[in-house]
């Protein structure tokens, strides 16, 4: 039975991360991946996901500039914008599983168990042993368990859909459902929302998640707020029915967009003696589980951290490090700025309050009018030493202003330290000394 330092399960950008470092240390590594090497971000995930809507930041360019030097708003043509995204997609998962094997890290292609504390398994067949094991699995679609759920199509459904229907409704409102609403409503279908309550992407600042549903009501999206779907039917017609107290919606498809399950359940955990829980693998404060020589990263662990690609990236190489002695300190996770991608995007980092807030709508800056951009909106956070602390942004250049406001706030700058920079003009990052 071949022998290894560290076997990690799972070749998402966590895992790959993580057995890269570690065979760059001179460790002995084996990775195993049961399905696409690569994992969710750049197959199923933020990457695909970016292709489309960039093709819908180019439409409402366009749009916004109606009558003022464009006539024409074609929609975006799906069938050749997911040929385009496939390019992207297509050569992921050979070229993610070549540069393993480059590296020299045993690739494994299969489906491990764990058969005691330091053995696997790998599709019942070749047994593996090591000193430490990672679990970096990550998550996949939960999906609502009502009579019908058999219905509902997932994320990674709606990125391949070889046809855009001309009536989808998304269950959900949080992050997967407001991005793929504005790639669908972009292609002119027609995009319902159905979700359980009145409150949509709850990690954001209520006033902005609300603009965000009033740009996309603008655009045409239908928002159903308060409804907890009971049932879902397929009529004659082949259509499907969602059903809910004194509701009734017929659409042509529907994605499932109410989070995500921990891809730790089909591990055998139990027999090395790791617990889990649908969360994720259950890890201390330095990301070791209930046996002291697995750890876990990325979406798979069971923490409040939000999750996303550069986290299971950062932890990656906090684990490399512990597992190769450089460190055996406690994970610190830096500031964690999040976007929700779509035209305009809606940005966040840091504290949501502290003792001062500055709230703008910025959307007559020339930064936002020459584009004639619907809404632009800025608050910023500081503490009693008027330092920023925290951000929430609302734009089309809410993403890379975050960036720049997320070092701002590493650095405890204030209005005085913010003056004394000169950037580039005109640019979002122009306005940040007259935004607080
Ligand atoms: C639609 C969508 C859009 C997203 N957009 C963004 C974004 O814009 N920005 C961002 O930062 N994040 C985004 N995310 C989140 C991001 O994709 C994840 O945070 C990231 O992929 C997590 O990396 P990971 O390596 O922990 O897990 P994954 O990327 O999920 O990788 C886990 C790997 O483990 C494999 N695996 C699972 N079970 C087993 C098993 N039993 N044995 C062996 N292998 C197994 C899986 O096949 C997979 O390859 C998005 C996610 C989705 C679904
Ligand atoms: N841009 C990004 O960074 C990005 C994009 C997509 C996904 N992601 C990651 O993937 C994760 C999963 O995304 P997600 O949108 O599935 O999860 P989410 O947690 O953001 O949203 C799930 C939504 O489903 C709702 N919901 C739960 N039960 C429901 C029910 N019975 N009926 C109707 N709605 C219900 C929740 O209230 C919530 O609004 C995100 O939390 C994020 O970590 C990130």
């Amino acid at each position: 039975m071949e022998k290894f330092d560290t076997i990690v399960i799972g070749a998402g950008p966590a895992g790959l991360a993580a057995a890269h470092k570690l065979k760059s240390s001179g460790q002995k590594v084996a990775i195993i991946e049961n399905n696409l090497w690569g994992g969710t971000c750049p197959n199923r995930g933020c990457d695909p996901k970016r292709v489309l809507i960039g093709a819908v930041e180019t439409r409402d360019r366009l749009a916004q500039l109606q009558g003022k030097g464009f006539d024409e708003v074609p929609y975006v043509n799906w069938k050749e914008l997911e040929a385009f995204k496939e390019t992207f997609t297509k050569p992921v998962s050979q070229g993610s599983r070549n540069g393993i094997v480059k590296s020299d890290i045993t690739a494994v292609d299969g489906q491990p168990k764990f058969v005691s504390k330091d053995e696997i398994v790998v599709n019942g067949q070749t047994h593996y042993q090591a000193d430490k094991f990672i679990i970096a699995t990550g998550q996949r679609p939960s999906y609502l368990n009502i009579p019908g759920k058999e219905h509902l199509l997932s994320s990674t459904d709606f990125l391949s859909l070889k046809k855009m229907p001309a009536d989808i409704t998304i269950i959900g409102a949080g992050y997967i459902a407001f991005e793929l609403a504005t790639i669908a409503n972009a292609t002119g279908a027609k995009v319902h929302i159905v979700h359980h309550n009145d409150r949509s992407l709850k990690e954001f600042n209520e006033n902005y998640a609300l603009e965000l549903v009033k740009q996309l009501e603008n655009k045409g999206v239908d928002f159903n707020f308060n409804i907890d779907t009971k049932t879902i039917e397929q009529d004659s017609e082949g259509k499907y029915v969602i059903k809910a107290d004194n509701f009734e919606l017929t659409t042509d498809l529907i994605i499932g967009a109410t989070g995500r399950i921990a891809n730790a359940d089909f591990l055998d955990l139990e027999k090395a003696g790791v617990e889990y829980t649908r969360h994720g693998v259950k890890v201390n404060a330095k990301l070791q589980s209930t046996n002291n020589n697995i750890y876990a990263i990325g979406d798979v662990v069971d923490t409040k951290q939000p999750k996303l690609t550069p986290v299971g990236g950062f932890e990656a190489n906090y684990v490399a490090d512990i597992l190769t002695g450089k460190t055996d300190e406690d994970l610190e996770l830096p500031l964690i700025p999040t976007v929700v991608y779509g035209s305009p995007k809606l940005a966040k980092v840091g504290a949501q309050d502290g003792a001062k807030v500055v709230d703008q709508d910025v959307t007559s800056w020339f930064t936002y009018s020459h584009t004639n951009e619907p809404k632009a909106k800025v608050r910023i956070v500081l503490n009693d030493k008027s330092e920023i602390i925290g951000a929430t942004l609302l734009s089309n250049e809410a993403d890379s202003l975050i960036n720049l406001l997320t070092m701002a706030i590493k650095e405890h700058m204030t209005h005085s330290d913010v003056v004394k920079e000169i950037m580039a003009y005109p640019t979002a990052a122009s306005d940040l000394e007259y935004l607080f």
